[in-house]
């Protein structure tokens, strides 16, 4: 059976959007969503999203799978993207209306700007090492600027939850980091035990940070936009960030604030439609 889809990016983080709004059940396996992105054999993308019912009186469900098939429990350019494929299929993309999106984080609510870009209210972190999780801190404690040893050096690590779990390194210049090499050892480091997302920092300014991001179950993306979520707050326990500030991704930047009011982070964005089709 043919299914219909619609590819989004958010900053070059790219995903197959599947209209699922007849069913509570994705429409492919996580098998299917892995052939699906893949770069030579499939369409392409980092993950595969659906745009499901709601539950709980909100309007949708947004689930994804990762490029390896795992299924993370947010997704911060992802959920602009839906944003933007719900308010087009609705006949509504040129309006400023807000939704709330249930994920397995919890309710977030994207807000669709006239010029183009989307603001999401990502919620309140997660700082206590048992709800990230780690296990380099016990349960009841935050993890800010730790040691982990990883690939025979020593890292000095802060780990915050957006939902899904980041572990955050300030570095003299990301460009000098060996991703490729030392990224999969931070994902399947054993104090990780539902792996991680690893974010590398280096702040230009306190209200101006460049990100590279190694996301668990994609590897080496363009942007992360729960990652920059996660590294703002790390920036702002360490002393290294201001509480609102522009992060610079290789795919560009993102606005992201950790409101002093109601301690919710929230991120503004792009999110491109690139072209639909079928498979
Ligand atoms: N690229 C995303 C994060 C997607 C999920 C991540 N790979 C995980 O497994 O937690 C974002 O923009 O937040």
């Amino acid at each position: 059976m043919a299914i219909e889809f619609t590819k989004y990016h958010g900053l070059g983080n790219d995903f197959i959007l599947i209209d699922n709004r007849s069913s509570s059940d994705p429409a492919v396996t996580p098998e299917q969503a892995v052939k699906l992105c893949d770069r030579h054999f499939g369409i392409g993308g980092d993950g595969v999203i659906f745009a499901l019912p709601g539950q709980d009186g909100t309007d949708y469900t947004m689930r994804i799978f990762n490029s390896d098939g795992s299924e993370p429990e947010m997704c911060g350019n992802g959920i602009r993207c839906l944003a933007r494929f719900i308010a087009e299929l609705e006949g509504r993309s040129d309006s400023t209306v807000e939704y709330r999106i249930h994920t397995l984080a919890g309710v977030m609510k994207p807000q669709l700007r006239l010029d183009g870009q989307v603001t999401v209210d990502m919620g309140l972190p997660r700082l206590l090492a048992g709800e990230i999780p780690t296990t380099l801190a016990p349960a009841d404690q935050k993890v800010i600027d730790l040691p982990l040893s990883v690939a025979g050096k020593s890292w000095q690590v802060t780990c915050v939850s957006m939902g899904n779990p980041h572990c955050i390194t300030f570095v003299e210049d990301v460009a000098a980091i060996p991703l490729e090499n030392i990224g999969p050892q931070f994902e399947h480091h054993s104090v990780f035990p539902q792996r991680t997302n690893t974010e590398f920092i280096q702040v230009v300014r306190k209200d101006y940070l460049k990100m590279r991001v190694w996301e668990r179950g994609a590897g080496i993306t363009l942007a992360c936009g729960t990652g920059a979520c996660a590294s703002l707050v790390a920036g702002v326990l360490t002393g290294m960030s201001d509480r609102k500030a522009t992060i610079e991704l290789p795919g560009g930047p993102l606005e992201i604030e950790w409101s002093e009011l109601d301690q919710r982070v929230y991120m503004t964005g792009p999110a491109e439609k690139v072209f639909a089709g079928s498979v």
